[in-house]
Formats: C-alpha cells, sequence, structure tokens
C-alpha cells in the first residue's frame, strides 16, 4: 500500500547540506488569457557540494527556476531560501548583496569586459563589492582552472574555452556557497566545452563547491552528480550518476507523440517522468 511517505518525490533530499531550497515555488508570467505558469508549485533540494544539472524540454521552466533560486527573479507564490536565508521577501537591495556575496553566476555568453584583462576580470565582482579576494582561494582557482600563464590576456587574446574558464574563475573568486551556470558549454566547440564541464567537475570535487548547471546536452549533464528534469513547470523526474546515454533516452520520453501514421490515438505530449519513472530505474552508475 502506498503511503505519503513512500510518494516518489523527485528533486527532494534528505541530506543536511542544503545549499539551496524551495517549496511551492510557482512563477507566472502575465496575467489573464495569456497567462504563462512557468514554475507548478515546486518543490526542491540543492544539495551542497554537488554538481546538479537542470534538464527538460524547451519551455519546461529551466531558466526560470534557475532565476528564481538565485534571487534574479521574483516569485509568484511559494518559497525560496539560500542556505539559511529566505530570500522571498528580501528587498531588492538585499538581493543584490546577496547574489553578490553568496552566489556565482555563469552564462552562455561569457561576459567577460573586453579592456580588462583575465585576472582583472575574475575579480571584478569582488573589486566593485570592495572586497579582496583571498589569496590562497584564488591561486587554487587560478591553477585548478589551468589559467595561470593567460592572467595579463584580455578576453580576444584568450580562445572561446580559456573565456569560459575566465568566467570560471570568475564565478569561483569570491568562494561561493553556490554557482548557478546557464548553458555555459553552449558557445563551446565539443573539446572546449568538456574543458569546461570538467573545470567544473573539479570546482565540485577539489575545491568544494555546488554547482547548478541548466543544459541541453545529455553529455554535459553527464558530468553532474545528479540530474533533475523539468516538464510544464514541474519536477518530474531524477537521475543519480548519470551517464549521456541514459539522460538521453530519458529525454526522448519527452518527446511529443504525433498523430501516428497507423491511424491509431494520438497520445500528445506525455511527460512521462513522474508516474512512470521510478528510482529503480536509475542507469547503472558512472564509476
Ligand atoms: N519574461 C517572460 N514573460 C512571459 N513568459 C515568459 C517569460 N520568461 C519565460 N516565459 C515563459 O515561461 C516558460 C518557461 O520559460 P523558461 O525560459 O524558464 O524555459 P526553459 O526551459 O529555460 O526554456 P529553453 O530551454 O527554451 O531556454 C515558457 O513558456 C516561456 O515562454
Amino acid at each position: 500500500m502506498s503511503t505519503p511517505s513512500a510518494r516518489y518525490s523527485p528533486g527532494l533530499a534528505s541530506a543536511d547540506g542544503i545549499a539551496a531550497r524551495a517549496r511551492g515555488l510557482t512563477k507566472a508570467y502575465g496575467s489573464g488569457e495569456t497567462a504563462v505558469l512557468a514554475l507548478d508549485s515546486v518543490d526542491v533540494d540543492i544539495v551542497r557540494g554537488r554538481f546538479t544539472a537542470v534538464m527538460g524540454p524547451s519551455g519546461s521552466g529551466k531558466s526560470t527556476l534557475m532565476h528564481c533560486l538565485a534571487g534574479l527573479d521574483t516569485v509568484s507564490a511559494g518559497r525560496v531560501w539560500l542556505g539559511d536565508t529566505e530570500i522571498t521577501g528580501l528587498k531588492d537591495r538585499e538581493l543584490t548583496r546577496l547574489r553578490r556575496d553568496r552566489i556565482g553566476f555563469m552564462f552562455q555568453s561569457f561576459n567577460l569586459v573586453p579592456t580588462l584583462n583575465a585576472l582583472e576580470n575574475i575579480t571584478l565582482p569582488m573589486d566593485i563589492a570592495g572586497q579582496r579576494p583571498e589569496g590562497r582561494w584564488l591561486d587554487q582557482v587560478v591553477d585548478t582552472l589551468g589559467l595561470r600563464d593567460r592572467l595579463r590576456h584580455r578576453p580576444a587574446q584568450l580562445s572561446g574555452g580559456q573565456q569560459q574558464r575566465v568566467a570560471c574563475a570568475r564565478a569561483l573568486a569570491s568562494r561561493p556557497e553556490l554557482i548557478f551556470a546557464d548553458e555555459p558549454t553552449g558557445n563551446l566547440d565539443s573539446r572546449a566545452g568538456l574543458e569546461v564541464l570538467g573545470f567544473l567537475r573539479e570546482a565540485v570535487d577539489r575545491l568544494g563547491q555546488t554547482v547548478v548547471m541548466v543544459t541541453h546536452d545529455p553529455g554535459a549533464a553527464a558530468h553532474s552528480d545528479l540530474v533533475l528534469f523539468l516538464a510544464d513547470g514541474r519536477i518530474v523526474d531524477e537521475m543519480r550518476q548519470p551517464t549521456a546515454e541514459a539522460v538521453l533516452e530519458r529525454m526522448k520520453r519527452f518527446d511529443v507523440i504525433r498523430a501516428p501514421s497507423d491511424g491509431g490515438p494520438a497520445l500528445g505530449a506525455v511527460p512521462v517522468g513522474d508516474a512512470a519513472l521510478r528510482r529503480d530505474e536509475t542507469p547503472p552508475h558512472r564509476d
């Protein structure tokens, strides 16, 4: 007999160290007939010291989830915490400070300042905040990312992969509680993309950081510890220790089954994660 506690709840963790948490997180854009429910009462725990990937079909709410967890966007309902701090209800100025001091960001476009060299770009957010980078930590970040001999180069003198490594170092420089990466490999060729994913992995494994990455790429998601699958604004499934093949297979199950050629019933959109997929279907673990 199923009990409420036995219900499958993808995205929820029992671990102590939770870097970010949302309960009943709901985000609607617009109103009336044009209203879009981008997030529909999402409950999620982001575990500290882990690499979490967020996947789902286009429009499923991935970016909205990231923006709401990072305090970049307001919520329509529900509550969000960064560590023990509830960020829902904070004033703009407090949110700005919280993001600056406690969160690192990486985007698809590297967002580097062209007139500054790599080192100046890395420390820019801290300079703006009037903070001094901690020397040993910065050294560790620079060496982990293999940027030691590129620090005096300006972005135009760096390859795309190197520029994204600088952006990664900038996100890490203040030793944030949480790093959000939105399609960080989207503008890179596969080799440079792999390199950046390897560095994010090292940031978690060697530097103890917490990373949440939104991606469309099953190969990128395979570098994470846990993939959360979104569909129609809900977390419908999760996969631990993912492989690219298993993620791809699972993504295929979100595909719309279009009008079948045999004249049988059209099934429409089938986000199958919630009821059909269970923990015991988790694919073999990666070494
Ligand atoms: N500013 C906005 N105004 C109105 N609707 C929005 C806005 N931002 C997002 N949406 C809608 O909310 C839904 C979720 O969007 P979101 O960008 O979070 O999806 P996504 O999964 O990140 O998509 P993609 O993979 O295409 O980037 C979509 O239907 C989108 O059209």
